[in-house]
């Protein structure tokens, strides 16, 4: 099969920069693509690269888009290399909303977490996504100095409703002594907090798995586990504990389906501050591979401005 194929980059301004271990981002940077097929059909797809996480930058996926031809074929879809990601999510998340099998999900069925401004400002957020029906948070931690964090935290600890869960996400920032404080920590405070999230740097890989096997709190690796190749990797290495899996980034979506199904992993789905082209395609994939009943990490928050409904139509209009 032939479509026909174009690409546009759109830039987002977050609200409020997003303030990580990994530094402060302030602009989401995207491509939206277009497919056509035979009869007319349009479908889009968007590629939303995070290169500190471990995806392709985005002038590699505008390389990529620039060096196709206008009309290009499944195949040449299937065989985008793994060394573009967020590429491979989007022309096959674009291609497969062209053909029969692509199911509508009624995003009301799916349970959110909610994500919190690092810092202070959670102590004063958490309340207004509680109102609107979050009952899972998640924290920014690793961001100021542990003393100050667990002051911070317990605060929080202390205002959260009994019913509340927490998730508390290091980015990788916490040194292993940080850690078993914070895993310490958590185990009294069992079952308010879910896990935390990629404790310690990519390259610590047998010190996290040392340190799921000696608390009671789960962990759950995110930056370690960025595409289906690392995926695939900490699996082999023994990991069974919990995988954040950001569909945006990892790669071939039917690969993904396929491995997440043939090993049953306690995944939990996340966001990469996407338009709602890649959120519908994540979304799907979420609600097919989630176990546990673990709440995807898609919440509406405050960072991110959805665009009007005139998206993505109309960045094909005036040129
Ligand atoms: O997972 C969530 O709950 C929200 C999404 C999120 O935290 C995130 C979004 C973009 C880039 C990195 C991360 C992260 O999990 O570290
Ligand atoms: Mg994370």
């Amino acid at each position: 099969m032939k479509y026909q194929f174009s690409f546009r980059r759109i830039n987002h301004n977050f609200t409020r920069p997003v303030v990580t271990n990994h530094g402060i981002w302030e602009i989401r940077e995207s491509i939206i693509i277009r497919l056509i097929d035979v009869t007319g059909k349009v479908s889009w797809g968007e590629i939303s690269p995070i290169s500190w996480f471990g995806s392709e930058t985005i002038e590699q996926a505008l390389d990529f888009c620039h060096q196709l031809p206008k009309e290009i074929t499944s195949e040449m879809i299937l065989a985008i290399p793994d060394n573009l990601p967020a590429c491979q999510f989007a022309f096959e998340s674009a291609l497969s909303k062209l053909g029969d099998k692509s199911e509508f999900i009624n995003p009301l069925n799916i349970t959110y977490s909610g994500l919190l401004p690092a810092g202070e400002a959670a102590l004063n957020q958490w309340q207004s996504l509680w109102e609107q029906g979050y009952k899972t948070f998640k924290w920014k931690i690793a961001v100021d100095k542990i003393t100050k964090e667990l002051e911070i935290f317990n605060l929080l600890i202390k205002n959260l409703p009994d019913s509340a869960k927490l998730r508390l996400d290091a980015n990788g920032g916490l040194n292993y002594q940080e850690a078993t404080l914070w895993l310490q920590t958590c185990d009294n405070l069992q079952p308010k907090i879910e896990f935390i999230e990629q404790p310690l740097a990519v390259n610590q890989f047998a010190e996290v798995l040392e340190l799921s096997n000696s608390y009671f709190t789960a962990i759950a690796l995110d930056e370690s586990v960025a595409t289906l190749q690392q995926l695939e990797h900490y699996y082999q290495q023994g990991w069974r504990g919990i995988f954040v899996i950001k569909p945006g980034i990892a790669g071939s979506p039917s690969r993904l389906r396929k491995f997440c199904q043939q090993y049953n992993i306690d995944a939990v789905f996340s966001s990469v501050f996407e338009t709602p082209i890649a959120r519908q395609a994540a979304l799907q994939l979420a609600v097919e591979l989630s176990l546990n009943n673990r709440a995807v990490g898609f919440g509406i928050n405050h960072f991110f401005k959805q665009p009007d409904s005139t998206f993505p139509q109309s960045l094909w209009k005036n040129l």
